[in-house]
């Protein structure tokens, strides 16, 4: 499988804390890749770093195999990576198409005068929403009476209609209950259905098992260990970040 991204020897420096300590991740297009590990470890910093909002010290990234570097979040969402921050930055009393196109509203000319095109924006939102969850149907609800795993799903479509191609999910189920948890593994599966590369942050060690491909856990700032994780148990992932082991176990 070939690489979608490449960090290279990624140093990070917040005044003396070394956040990132030559960090190095490879991620196949198409996988699910979760980032694991202990508060501090990193994680959120090498994120930052992907999406454009910090620079690093020193590193490479590359997406597609050309080198990148990125000045600001545009320049991560023009080179296809889309960051999907735990507030979600969806606008309750909006409707989910109005917030799957905002700041980039389709337009219509009629007569000379330039006006929304809402029935497109209703098309549209539609045929990303299908593609992750089939029984949202109705665009014009507002996103307020919509559920947490819903919510994450109008925050995604609005991804999808960058056209990010890597979507960065950051906690996605850190603040839901059970079945909302379940719907958002689906969103998930069905991103990977869609050929859509996933980098997945969490400390839910059973979400992590359940729809990642692959594992790379961070420790105080460096790389520990990259796991499959088919055969990757809950409990093993968290002896790993807990002991700080190096060696693979054998299942
Ligand atoms: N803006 C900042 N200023 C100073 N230090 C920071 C800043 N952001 C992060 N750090 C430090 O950098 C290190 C890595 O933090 P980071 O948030 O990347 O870890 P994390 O793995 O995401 O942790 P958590 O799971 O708690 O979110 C920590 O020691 C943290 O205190």
């Amino acid at each position: 499988m070939s690489s979608k991204i490449v960090m290279k020897n990624i140093f990070k420096n917040y005044g003396a804390v070394q956040a990132l300590r030559g960090v190095s991740i490879d991620i196949k297009e198409g996988d699910v890749h979760a980032i694991c590990g202990d508060n501090g470890a990193g994680k959120s910093t090498l994120i930052k770093i992907l999406s454009g909002v910090e620079a690093p010290e020193s590193g490479e990234i590359w997406v597609n195999d050309s080198a990148r570097k990125f000045d600001s979040p545009t320049d991560a969402l023009t080179s296809g990576i889309a960051t999907i921050h735990q507030d979600l930055a969806v606008a309750p009393r909006m409707s989910i198409s109005q917030n799957i196109f905002m700041g980039a509203e389709l337009t219509k000319k009629i007569f000379g005068v330039t006006l929304l095109d809402k029935a497109a924006m209703r098309r549209d939102a539609l045929g990303y929403m299908s593609q992750l969850n089939k029984s949202i149907t109705d665009m014009d609800t507002k996103v307020e009476a919509l559920s947490g795993g819903q919510r994450q799903a109008v925050a995604i479509c609005r991804a999808l209609r960058w056209n990010a191609d890597i979507v960065i999910l950051d906690e996605p189920t850190a603040a839901l209950g059970v079945r909302e948890t379940e719907q958002v593994l689906e969103l998930i599966r069905a991103l990977k259905q869609a050929g859509k590369t996933v980098i997945l942050i969490s400390h839910a060690m059973k979400d992590v098992v359940a729809v990642a491909d692959r594992v790379s856990i961070l420790r105080r700032g460096e790389n520990q260990i990259d796991l499959e994780a088919a055969n990757l148990t809950a409990d093993a992932l968290s002896h790993y970040i807990l002991s700080g082991d190096r060696q693979i176990k054998a299942a």
